[in-house]
């Protein structure tokens, strides 16, 4: 277990501008944490962290293996930010919280909260898997590119400007647009044309964006053929 920056771990720092939670909400991720938080906040004498508004989720004890970590901005960041929440005309009985609802699934979230802070509460929301895994899908299909993608783009993007970068996700069409892939061989002709007709807009993007003319159908080749030869 490794500290956050200037911390004793189990001493709870109070007063000079700094704040400690009272209680966390854990998870789960897609559980109905938001509308908690909302109903949470409500009340006039409860406060929610809001790192960056209109999101809640301050993500500080989430590890380090972590798709995303605030703990290396230390101890007094997070409790300045808890202090923050004063500005809400809050009285020194208020409560104040945060939710992060992927602490729960995070095997080093519990031992960081419960070294800074073994008496705050724990809320966590459950639901059913089923049901909360299709809820995290739609989620990220929303998104796009999501989990690991988004720090494997970042290398890209640190070294690459923005315009050089272009992403196309597979289930939008572009591997069988380029014809490497599905339809298999021995698809039906009938088949073959319909997916080849379909993904056709794909292909264009992918030409618009190199520059190219959008269609190759003057080539007289086929798309595969044309992407298995170019460019040369
Ligand atoms: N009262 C209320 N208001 C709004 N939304 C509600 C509420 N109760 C539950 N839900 C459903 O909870 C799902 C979102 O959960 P989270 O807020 O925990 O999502 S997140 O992890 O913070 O992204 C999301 O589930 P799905 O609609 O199935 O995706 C919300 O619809």
């Amino acid at each position: 277990f490794c500290p956050p920056p200037g911390v004793v771990p189990g001493v709870q720092p109070l007063g000079h501008g700094r704040r400690a939670p009272d209680f966390l909400v854990v998870g789960t991720v897609k559980g109905g944490t938001s509308a908690l938080g909302c109903a949470a906040e409500a009340h006039p004498s409860i406060g929610m962290l809001r790192i960056e508004a209109p999101i809640y989720e301050s993500h500080f004890f989430n590890g380090n293996a972590s798709f995303y970590s605030n703990w290396d901005r230390g101890q007094a960041w997070y409790e300045r930010s808890l202090d923050g929440l004063k500005a809400h005309d809050m009285t020194a009985a208020s409560l104040v919280g945060e939710k992060s609802p992927d602490y729960l699934c995070d095997p080093e979230a519990p031992m960081r909260i419960f070294s800074l802070y073994p008496r705050v509460t724990i809320i966590a929301l459950l639901r059913e898997p089923v049901a909360r895994a299709y809820s995290h899908w739609n989620m990220i299909k929303q998104q796009h590119v999501s989990g690991r993608y988004i720090l494997h783009l970042q290398r890209y993007e640190k070294l690459f400007p923005r315009s050089a970068l272009n992403v196309f996700i597979y289930e939008d069409g572009p591997p069988a647009a380029l014809g490497q892939s599905p339809p298999a061989p021995h698809a039906q002709a009938v088949t073959r044309c319909r997916l080849q007709r379909d993904y056709a807009p794909y292909n264009e993007r992918l030409y618009t964006w190199l520059g190219l003319q959008p269609r190759c159908a003057h080539s007289g080749r086929r798309v595969s053929d044309t992407i298995a030869t170019s460019p040369t």
